[in-house]
């Protein structure tokens, strides 16, 4: 069975149904370190990630951005020295879906 990484991006228009929090909470089982977040009403999913130095942070964020990219679907990544805070939610339905998950996963990945 595909890994949640490995899991194909769904398509998420502003008709697809934004997770509840009890799906988001059950969801959350398969990723450690992560949490859900509400900023402005919207459930957001968060972490941060430490690194050595600026430049390793600063790598990894460009990496991020690759799979973002790639994915068609983008966070909010804040760069620091030795730090990067990553949140994925889906614009489109001013929540959580599936696809912020798997990008989390994703996310995880490119981190180590
Ligand atoms: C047209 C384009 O695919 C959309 O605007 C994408 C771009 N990246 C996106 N990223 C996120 N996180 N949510 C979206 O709804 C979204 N929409």
């Amino acid at each position: 069975m595909a890994t949640l990484a490995e899991s194909t991006c769904e398509p998420c228009g502003k008709n697809a149904q934004p997770l509840s929090l009890g799906e988001a909470q059950e969801r959350l089982k398969s990723l450690s370190q992560w949490q859900i977040v509400e900023h402005d009403g919207i459930m957001k999913l968060s972490r941060s990630f430490t690194f050595r130095d600026f430049a390793s942070a600063l790598a990894f964020t460009q990496r991020v951005g690759d799979i973002a990219e790639q994915a068609g679907h983008h966070p909010v990544i804040t760069t620091e020295w030795g730090k990067a805070t990553v949140t994925w939610w889906s614009h489109a339905i001013q929540g959580l879906h599936l696809n912020d998950f798997i990008l989390a996963a994703r996310t995880d990945e490119v981190a180590e």
